[in-house]
């Protein structure tokens, strides 16, 4: 897949299908549109995501934080048969253009033989143009307009807003069920304070970037991919508050089976189930004492899985 973005400065000769949106992780809903497109490449056409490089508070007013960071989207879309992903500066010029001139300007930029959107597609200037327009202007401009309706669960559309709320919540199940994956952290191993091999539970410690959206803070039954090879595993989200000092927002995972050296690696875990919020214990025995109750709760609920 390639990866376009910080420039306008692009141009997509081959025959196309696109569709057009913020894509924050890609969800089931998404998938559906990604199904619509698949008709396009059987007729040859290459797989074209458009987004805009909007900071996430910009688009999201009630949340600072995003599903997938821009290399973990690389890996969603290219896993998902994605030709190219485009990801465009938002200027002043592109705010200013009328539904008609943005779809023009997308015909320049890109050979657009199909557009696929959801029915709650907006484009253009103050979002003024729908579903309807892109219908509307088809013919003249020479693509195909393919509608989906939006995918439902319990009586509500499927959405990135509702996945992140869900995840604010713990409510791991329900989230990944929306998604259609599992939702996960990927980055590299670092060094912690090198406490957890004293007691027998050596943990991966990771340090999101600011904008990834995280669980509450708590312990979670976890999947992981390292070194090619997957891992059941229990990780805590937090800031360990029984150790002494300012510990940094982190996520540490403890690997079921796995002895060798993570650090500078990169490691996928995926959260499976919330088990119990992080806690500040008296001593150090006594969060080692909990630790093995947790890890016992959690091969159980991964073994039944
Ligand atoms: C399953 C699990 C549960 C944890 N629960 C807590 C907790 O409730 N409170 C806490 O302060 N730290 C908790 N931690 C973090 C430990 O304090 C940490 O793993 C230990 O201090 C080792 O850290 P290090 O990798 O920096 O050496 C937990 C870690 C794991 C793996
Ligand atoms: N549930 C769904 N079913 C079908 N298509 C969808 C669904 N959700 C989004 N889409 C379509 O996918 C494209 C990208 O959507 P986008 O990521 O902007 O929507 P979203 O998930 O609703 O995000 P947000 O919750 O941030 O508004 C749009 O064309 C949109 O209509």
């Amino acid at each position: 897949m390639k990866y376009i973005k910080d420039t306008l400065d692009f141009k997509i000769e081959e025959p196309s299908v696109i569709t057009l949106g913020k894509f924050d992780g890609l969800h089931t809903g998404h998938r559906y549109l990604m199904d619509a497109m698949q008709k396009g490449k059987e007729q040859g056409l290459k797989c074209v995501i458009f987004t805009f490089d909007i900071p996430p508070k910009a688009i999201h007013k009630d949340a600072y934080s995003v599903l997938s960071t821009n290399e973990e989207k690389a890996h969603i879309f290219a896993e998902a048969g994605v030709d190219y992903l485009v990801e465009c500066p938002f200027t002043d010029e592109f705010r200013q253009l009328s539904p008609y001139a943005f779809l023009q300007m997308l015909k320049e930029k890109i050979n657009v033989k199909m557009i696929v959107a959801g029915t709650d597609f907006h484009f253009g200037y103050q979002r003024s143009g729908t579903y309807r327009e892109l219908q509307q202007y088809a013919d003249d401009l020479g693509y195909e307009a393919v509608i989906v309706k939006k995918k439902q669960y319990k009586g509500e559309d499927i959405s990135s807003t509702r996945i992140r709320a869900r995840i604010a919540e713990g409510d791991m199940e329900e989230a990944n069920y929306l998604l259609g994956y599992s939702y996960f952290l990927t980055g590299p191993v670092l060094h912690g304070n090198e406490i957890g091999r004293t007691i027998g539970i050596p943990t991966a410690n990771q340090r999101p970037e600011t904008f990834k959206l995280l669980p509450p803070k708590g312990v979670y039954a976890v999947k992981v991919l390292a070194e090619g090879k997957q891992y059941d595993g229990i990780s805590n989200v937090g800031c360990k508050p029984t150790i002494e000092g300012i510990n940094p927002m982190g996520v540490e995972t403890f690997l079921f089976d796995y002895s060798g050296d993570l650090y500078g690696k990169d490691i996928r875990v995926s959260f499976l189930k919330f088990i119990r919020p992080e806690q500040k214990f008296g001593s150090l025995a006594e969060l080692k004492a909990q630790m093995d109750r947790d890890i016992l709760v959690c091969k159980k609920y991964l073994n039944a899985e």
